[in-house]
């Protein structure tokens, strides 16, 4: 299969060489300086991880060249209704992940169990904690807002999320933490008078974002339409 990378940063470099591993060819890699590519590039699929910003052009490019697309990119998602519009229009085919990883998304599924179970009691204050590298660009993460819309779709009276400590009864509060080299690690915790429950999942290195991405792509190549974790991993 012919993978076009497009942002070719930290991720762009993991998932090009787990392609590489699995057998694949690089068609091409577009970063900022080369954006001109894009009127050329053939590939079977393109996976973009690169900047808040420069999502949604990339995204768009890809598609009108008839390029499925798989898209990390976190903090770009009120344009993504005009994505999924596009991709149906045109017959095409594009995916979105907040995480790729395995792992995460196990935990994004424990995570609603643990919601469902909780919007029965109301003394427990729900909040949450994501620890990044500082280089990032957005906060909270993406992987944050998943966890707070899954919180929000069984906690009865959740109904938005803000960036800092609360004690707003309809809030859930996500603390946002950078420190150098930390590739993800995501917290729930449900505290009260007496107890606490806490989830956490630690991502050690970036492979898994990047191997979950890849696999994505080599089932997406042969796909239409608009598409998330839920149609590929099927639990
Ligand atoms: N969904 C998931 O599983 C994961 C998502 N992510 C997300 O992926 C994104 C990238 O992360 P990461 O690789 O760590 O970030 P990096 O900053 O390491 O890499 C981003 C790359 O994109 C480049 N870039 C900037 N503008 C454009 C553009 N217009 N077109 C193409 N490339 C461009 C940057 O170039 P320059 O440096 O010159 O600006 C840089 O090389 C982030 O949004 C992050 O949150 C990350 C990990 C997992
Ligand atoms: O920027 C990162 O590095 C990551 N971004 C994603 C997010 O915003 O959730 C996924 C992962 O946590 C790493």
């Amino acid at each position: 299969m012919k993978v076009l990378l497009v942002g070719y940063g930290k991720m762009g470099k993991t998932i090009e060489r787990i392609a590489l591993e699995r057998g694949h060819e690089i068609a091409g890699r577009i970063d900022v300086h080369n954006q001109h590519e894009f009127d050329t590039v053939t590939a079977d699929v393109a996976i973009e991880f690169s900047h808040p910003d420069a999502a949604f052009n990339n995204v768009k490019r890809c598609l009108e060249r008839k390029i499925p697309v798989v898209c990390g990119t976190t903090g770009w998602l009120a344009r993504k209704p005009e994505i999924e519009a596009l991709t149906k229009n045109i017959n095409g085919a594009f995916f979105y992940a907040s995480n790729y990883s395995l792992g995460v998304n196990i935990f994004f599924k424990l995570n609603e169990h643990l919601a469902r179970m909780m919007g029965n009691f109301g003394n427990y204050h729900v909040s949450m904690e994501e620890i990044h590298h500082t280089e990032k660009k957005d906060a909270p993460s993406g992987t944050a807002i998943t966890l707070a819309e899954g919180v929000m779709k069984h906690v009865k009276g959740k109904r938005s999320w803000v960036n800092h400590d609360t004690t707003a009864p309809e809030e859930i509060g996500i603390k946002s933490l950078r420190i150098a080299q930390v590739p993800g690690t995501h917290t729930v915790r449900y505290s009260s008078a007496v107890d606490e429950i806490e989830i956490k999942h630690t991502a050690h290195t970036r492979e898994g974002f990047a191997s979950g991405a890849v696999m994505v792509a080599e089932w997406l190549r042969d796909k239409k339409g608009v598409l998330s974790m839920d149609d590929f991993l099927q639990f």
